[in-house]
């Protein structure tokens, strides 16, 4: 190339160079007094709002803001809702309690989580349970423990805590930490459904607290003790047919019934009830239908839900459930751990092995439907 063209082509690029630099000046001005512009006036509008109680006003502490939206006019008089205001994201702001150690016991771990909620100003605590479902084992206790805890006011332990009846000795101190964290006003579960049949649970539990809500999802005791004899023999490879451990000697349907064969023994309901009995008043237990439970999930949760003693809001309805035809059963559209529908696991509804007719109606001689 030649110098008069070199020289041009340098004058071009210095021309485009200081072009491109006036740009992103401009640029960067714009935005500055945009953002600037932005900022003030949001906060001139929330001075607004707060002085003069205009759309929404802020009435809360500054780590826990309340906001009153004013709803309707009834008889001139002027009615408002209050909403607490909960970010939807962890802002990380340190809070104060968590740095200089005054936590008790009481509160939960110093996850971000808990953390996030403690700086709303929510303390979550692990409670002693409010509630058991105590039973009966293979009544539908799973089913029931998942439904209820769709409900925002209800907590529970995922698994079994088996506290009242293996580890009493353990004390209330780790049946506690056992217990999921709760916010003021939620109610804390558990399910263990051994502890409908376990002798020294009443009282146990009669002491932690006696106004301790109980709840008992009962079944036909035949169809549950089928249910039992078939999760005992999916473990338990080349166990003896059902109709041999029923009945004494291996004598089918025409023996008698052997009443202290684990899955028969349970399905006595009345004689375990008994005990409870002796502990707590008839009005303090809830009898939910495992039955129903199957057939009409949402009707049977709107039971629960009105028992008084929960004192529940109405929350769970149809809306939460769905029929799954390849399981049978119903299943929730999403739950507290998961967002998409699903059901309940593998080893609840399982297929039940073909009982002799001639069993399955003496059996049921022995303990009529309920
Ligand atoms: N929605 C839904 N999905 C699946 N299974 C359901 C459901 N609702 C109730 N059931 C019935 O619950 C039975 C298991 O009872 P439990 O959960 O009390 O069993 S356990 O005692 O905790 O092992 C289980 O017994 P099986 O059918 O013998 O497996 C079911 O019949």
């Amino acid at each position: 190339m030649s110098r008069r063209g070199l020289d041009f082509a340098g004058l071009v690029n210095k021309k485009s160079f200081g072009l491109t630099l006036l740009l992103f000046a401009c640029v960067l001005y714009l935005s500055y007094s945009f953002n600037s512009c932005l900022v003030a006036n949001l906060n001139k509008a929330l001075r607004q709002q707060r002085s003069h109680g205009g759309l929404l006003s802020y009435v809360g502490t500054a780590s826990t803001p309340v906001i009153r939206v004013p709803e309707s006019r009834e008889h001139g008089i002027k009615k408002e809702t209050v909403v607490r205001v909960v970010p939807l994201t962890w802002t990380g702001v340190q809070d104060p309690a968590s740095m200089n150690g005054n936590e008790t016991s009481d509160l939960v771990d110093g996850s971000p989580k808990y953390r996030f909620l403690r700086h709303q100003g929510l303390r979550p605590t692990r409670k002693l349970p409010d509630a058991l479902i105590i039973g009966v084992k293979k009544g539908g206790t799973r089913a029931l423990l998942e439904f209820i805890r769709l409900h925002p006011d209800v907590r529970a332990a995922g698994s079994e805590i088996h506290f009242f009846d293996r580890f009493h000795d353990k004390g209330f101190q780790w049946y506690r930490h056992h217990m999921p964290p709760t916010l003021e006003g939620q109610l804390t579960m558990e399910k263990t459904p051994s502890y409908f049949v376990t002798r020294e649970v009443p009282q146990r539990v009669h002491e932690m607290n006696p106004a301790t809500k109980l709840l008992v999802v009962v079944r036909d005791p035949v169809t549950r003790a089928i249910s039992d004899y078939t999760q005992v023999s999916s473990k338990k490879p080349g166990m003896l047919r059902f109709e041999e451990l029923a009945f004494l000697n291996g004598t089918g349907g025409s023996g008698l019934v052997d009443t202290s064969w684990g899955p028969v023994k349970i399905g006595v309901y009345a004689r375990h009830l008994e005990r409870w009995l002796h502990c707590f008043p008839l009005e303090q237990m809830l009898f939910v239908s495992g039955e129903r439970l199957i057939v009409d999930p949402a009707a049977e949760m709107a039971r629960v839900q009105v028992w008084d003693f929960l004192g529940l809001k109405q929350v769970i309805t149809e809306k939460h459930f769905y029929f799954n035809s390849t399981k049978g059963f119903p299943c929730l559209m999403k739950s507290e751990g998961r967002s998409t529908p699903h059901c309940l696991g593998k080893t609840k509804g399982r297929n039940h092995p073909n009982i002799d007719t001639a069993a399955v109606e003496r059996l049921r001689e022995f303990l009529p439907p309920i």
